[in-house]
């Protein structure tokens, strides 16, 4: 427990701020009375306590009462020093030192802490500083005496104005006492360890799981820990076997690798004994086959025989040279018959094209027959409405004739048209003129109307004036004066202004206006008479057009027919001629057997291509074969040569070639 030594006050309150002016109290065990008058400082010594050991001032000194007040000791500043000496929970000696000023403003004084230390005492009188800084010094101090501050301020230090707070009702007194008990903290404390106290069982359940899972898997691990000894043991042994065993193979597989070398050179050993005894048994044939051929056998000399060989090799060259003039020959055969191929396509394609031809022209001529026809029955030609069909000739009369109707009636047509461009230009100058007249109406027929509204205007003011003037007074005579001066001006209007004679004229003018546009009507219709015959003669000219085209057109086609038909017939036909469907279908039957002929001949061609084919086909099978049959003959010849020199003094076979 910690328990409270020494105090030293200088500057508070009623204690001087000199140095002869401070107290020291020595506090006694257990006890220490503190007894004096009123106003002695028993209450400050309390307040002295309170501040060294919590920090606080007392109540109510905000003004700066806790400290000594300058003006009693005439400075604008008092420095106050509150020393307290201690032993803490720990039995050491610590001491807390506080010092405040209080300065003197003009309307009050200032107070303020200037240094706050604890520092503590060793057992050998040393002093150790502990902190300088309020906030520390003041937990610290807690910390030392073991006691909490609001025990230190609301109990033990309990000043004497706030001394009445047990009684105090409901809320306040609750705070004073969760502040003494420190409740919140308490109940804060209990929820942590609550709190924690879940945390931790969850996590005792945790590590219970975790521990059955390891002894289970501890106790896995030790039977695998057994059983791979036992392996590492068994694979010791297996070892040392397998050793034994390898040790014991390689002789065995030596031994294995030399027979299997043995039994290969067996292999080959057959494989060339059955080859030997194949190419025997083919010698044998061939030989035998030589002997049945050998219808009469060799009895010249070898020189002979070999001029007898040199005789066939030339022959052979011979067949081949024979045999390279056919393979030409058909390389020859096959261009010709391609070439006589592609001759026939085109024929036919002549043929159909003249056939289309043919057609197109009779369909043109019909056709211009009947446009003859109705041009001539339109032209009221009457002799040429029974010419049908129509001649070279007739067609070449019409034309001239047509012709020369056409430059009459477009001579006709020219000075028609003069004719009526005059008469326009004459009409449209009348127009023009009546235009005019019929403006210039219209402007006088408006200004006689102004006139007369402007009379009429007059005649109406004078009139109200020599009313107005009837009924006068004073300025008779003056007003007599303009009386007969406007009745003068009055029949100057009037004779200015003779109103049955403008209406006449009016009348007058308006059916002049009425006849004008008669014949301003009357001008249009022609005009658009004569716009309707130009439309007329620019269709006219069209047609004219039209017909020139056409004629060049069957002029073009005739001349692409004409020569045509001199190709195929050999001359013009005329075009009354009959008998040219006839001659067209003989030529047509020409040239079919012609086309027959040529694939008769292509067919023979390919015929005899093929046979010359298989000709030489033939010949080069027979000639491989003599090739075959000449390099066996050389082989056996070398054999008998080289190996049996005994059989060389024997007749040697004769040798015939198939
Ligand atoms: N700021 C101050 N400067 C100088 N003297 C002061 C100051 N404030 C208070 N005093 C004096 O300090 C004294 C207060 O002392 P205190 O109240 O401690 O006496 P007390 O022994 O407790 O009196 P009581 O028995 O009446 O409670 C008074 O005499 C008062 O005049």
């Amino acid at each position: 427990m910690s328990s409270i030594d020494k105090l030293l006050i200088q500057g508070i309150r009623s204690f001087g701020p000199g140095d002869s002016e401070k107290a020291v109290i020595q506090f006694g065990t257990p006890l220490t009375l503190i007894t004096g008058q009123n106003g002695a400082g028993k209450t400050t010594v309390i307040e002295c306590l309170k501040y060294a050991t919590t920090g606080d001032q007392p109540p109510n000194t905000k003004g700066g009462a806790f400290v000594h007040d300058p003006k009693l000791v005439g400075e604008r500043d008092v420095r106050a020093v509150v020393k307290l000496r201690f032993r803490d929970i720990g039995g050491h000696m610590v001491t807390c030192h506080r010092m405040l000023q209080a300065l003197q403003k003009p309307t009050k004084i200032e107070v303020k802490t200037v240094d706050t230390s604890l520092e503590k005492i060793g057992r050998d009188g040393q002093k150790m500083k502990l902190t300088a800084r309020i906030g520390e010094v003041d937990r610290e101090m807690i910390n030392h005496l073991g006691v909490s501050k609001a025990i230190l301020t609301h109990v033990i230090f309990c000043h004497q104005e706030d001394s009445t707070w047990p009684l105090s009702e409901g809320k306040a007194l609750k705070l004073k006492f969760d502040e003494i008990f420190a409740s919140t903290r308490y109940s804060k404390a209990l929820d942590a360890i609550h709190k924690l106290q879940r945390e931790k069982s969850a996590e005792c359940k945790g590590y219970a799981t975790e521990l059955d899972y390891l002894k289970k898997h501890k106790l896995k691990a030790e039977e695998l820990e057994g059983e791979l000894m036992d392996m590492q043991r068994k694979v010791e042994t297996s070892k040392a076997e397998i050793q034994r065993i390898t040790s014991e193979l390689r002789p065995l597989e030596e031994r294995k690798q030399e027979m299997n070398e043995m039994y290969g050179e067996a292999d080959s050993m057959k494989t060339r004994i059955a080859e030997l005894e194949s190419s025997k048994r083919e010698l044998d044939r061939s030989l035998a086959d030589l002997r049945r051929k050998i219808s009469q056998p060799f009895t010249g000399s070898r020189e002979e025989l070999q001029r007898l060989r040199d005789d066939h090799h030339s022959q052979l060259e011979r067949n081949k040279q024979d045999l390279a003039h056919v393979e030409r020959q058909c390389k020859d055969a096959s261009e010709e018959s391609s070439g006589i191929e592609q001759q026939l396509s085109q024929l036919y394609h002549e043929q159909g094209r003249k056939e289309m031809n043919h057609k197109n022209h009779l369909q043109l001529v019909e056709k211009r027959d009947g446009e003859l026809l109705s041009l001539a029955t339109q032209l009221g030609m009457e002799r040429f409405k029974d010419a049908a069909p129509f001649s070279s000739e007739t067609v070449r009369r019409f034309l001239s004739e047509t012709g020369k109707r056409v430059k009459g009636e477009e001579e006709k047509g020219r000075q028609e048209k003069l004719r009526f461009a005059q008469k326009e230009d004459e009409l449209q100058k009348e127009i023009n003129d009546l235009r005019t007249n019929l403006a210039q109406i219209d402007q006088s027929l408006k200004m006689r109307e102004r006139t007369v509204a402007e009379n009429r205007e007059k005649m109406a003011a004078i009139e109200r004036k020599l009313a107005s003037l009837g009924s006068g007074g004073s300025a008779l005579e003056g007003l007599q004066k303009e009386l007969s001066s406007t009745e003068r001006e009055l029949e100057e209007v009037k004779s200015q202004t003779d109103i049955t004679q403008m209406d006449e004229a009016l009348e007058v003018l308006r059916s002049e206006k009425r006849k004008v546009e008669v014949i301003m009507s009357r001008l249009q219709q022609e005009l658009s008479v004569i716009s309707r015959q130009s439309s007329s003669r620019g269709a006219l000219e069209a047609l004219r057009r039209d017909k020139r085209a056409k004629e060049e057109r069957y002029q073009t086609e005739m001349c692409s027919m004409e020569a045509e038909l001199l190709t195929v017939l050999g001359h013009i036909p005329a075009p009354d001629d009959r008998d040219v469907p006839t001659q067209l279908e003989n030529i047509e039957r020409t040239k079919n057997r012609e086309l027959q002929s040529s694939q008769e001949q292509f067919q023979k061609g390919r015929f005899g291509l093929s046979r010359l084919q298989t000709q030489l086909e033939e010949t080069e099978n027979q000639l491989k074969a003599k090739k075959r049959r000449v390099e066996g003959m050389d082989t056996l010849y070398c054999n008998f040569t080289s190996n049996n020199l005994e059989k060389k003094k024997q007749p040697k076979p004769g040798i015939e070639l198939a």
